[in-house]
């Protein structure tokens, strides 16, 4: 059965639009950041990390966003490119901002965190007007990120954004992608994230998130399906809040939870498991998969890229994925 349709007759299967920019992940693992020497720097941000796995995936793809006006913006903006995403609507900055630089700290596999450099960052100058109508007209679907309307200008650009999907008949995902470092009030923060999931078709976060968006109020018991019921009142078809290895669960419009369990993984770090589930699951569903099956195949890309040092280049392709699966079900994988 499927849940959402997507529009045919278009360039592009896929348009993120939101945050570029670089992670410098450490190199010696398993040791605090003030131990940490060197590190190796990668293409990073959620949404970037979503449209580099969409593209190993053999989508047609395309971002918009901003990056700085220096060789790290010249690094993001050619590496996009060698993956084969079009990056005619990613602008570069005139105005001295700079490209967002996360440090990655690996103390354990399961106690990974990151250290910020996000002043005047590029990425969040994208302006409405910068955002191009004729790319989001060609897209069958456009996927936003929350870190994207932290601030302004960058906000009303995702809401520009938005306001051209819908136009153009886009099917619209939302990856929460909350990082409390950018945003400066929990009130502000919820009201923005509620006022963007309205409008959008799929939404995928993990509870914590969800959490953040109730702020505790509508929803005390901290209710999965609670959570999902509430925005089938508005656009969404597909609500899926994600449990980390506990497993994932996809709530339709029809009241039906679909579950899905997490593969076994022998996990370097945790950073980026939502981008790949998210490229994997959304990969899934434009193939005309089952929810189960798309889940399952986000899930396993999650752990080839947990597994991995970065979360942008370790996104696999579809070949990669389905033979992680098998190898699961054949017990060649087991968990660290
Ligand atoms: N330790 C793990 N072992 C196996 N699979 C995992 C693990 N952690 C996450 N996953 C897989 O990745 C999916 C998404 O993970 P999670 O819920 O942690 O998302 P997230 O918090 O958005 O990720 P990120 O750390 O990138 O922000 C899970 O549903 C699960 O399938
Ligand atoms: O901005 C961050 O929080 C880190 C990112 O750059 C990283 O690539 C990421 O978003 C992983 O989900």
């Amino acid at each position: 059965m499927s849940y959402v349709s997507f529009p045919s007759g278009k360039q592009f299967d896929f348009v993120a639009i939101g945050r570029l920019c670089i992670d410098l992940n450490a190199n010696e693992i398993n040791r605090p950041m003030e131990e940490t020497m060197t590190f190796t720097k990668y293409v990073g941000g959620s949404p970037a990390n979503i449209t580099i796995g969409m593209s190993r995936f053999g989508m047609k793809t395309a971002f918009i966003g901003k990056i700085a006006d220096d060789q790290m913006g010249r690094f993001i903006a050619s590496y996009l490119q060698r993956n084969a995403i079009d990056t005619r609507n990613v602008i570069t900055d005139r105005t001295g901002a700079l490209t967002g630089l996360a440090f990655t700290e690996i103390k354990s596999p399961t106690d990974c965190s990151i250290l910020m450099y996000r002043e005047n960052a590029a990425d969040l100058k994208l302006t409405p007007e910068e955002v191009s109508e004729d790319l989001i007209a060609q897209t069958k679907v456009l996927l936003i990120s929350g870190t994207a309307l932290a601030a302004s200008p960058s906000r009303e650009a995702v809401f520009q954004a938005l306001y051209y999907a819908k136009k153009h008949g886009a099917v619209i995902a939302f990856d929460l992608d909350y990082r409390p470092y950018t945003w400066t009030s929990p009130e502000e923060t919820a009201a923005y994230y509620n006022l963007a999931a309205e409008k959008c078709d799929i939404i995928l976060g993990t509870r914590e998130e969800f959490d953040m968006m109730e702020r505790f109020e509508q929803n005390p018991e901290r209710s999965d399906h609670v959570t999902a019921s509430k925005w089938f009142d508005h656009s969404a078809k597909i609500v899926i809040i994600k449990h980390g290895k506990e497993g994932s669960i996809a709530y339709t419009q029809d009241g039906v939870g679909h579950r899905a369990q997490s593969f076994p993984a022998k996990v370097v770090k945790t950073f980026g498991a939502g981008d790949s589930y998210a490229a994997g699951f959304l990969y899934g569903v434009m193939q005309g998969w089952t929810l189960e099956k798309s889940m399952e195949f986000g899930s396993a890309a999650a752990c080839i890229v947990i597994s991995s040092h970065s979360c942008s280049d370790a996104m696999p392709a579809a070949a990669d994925v389905h033979d992680y699966i098998e190898r699961c079900s054949r017990g060649e994988i087991t968990a660290s």
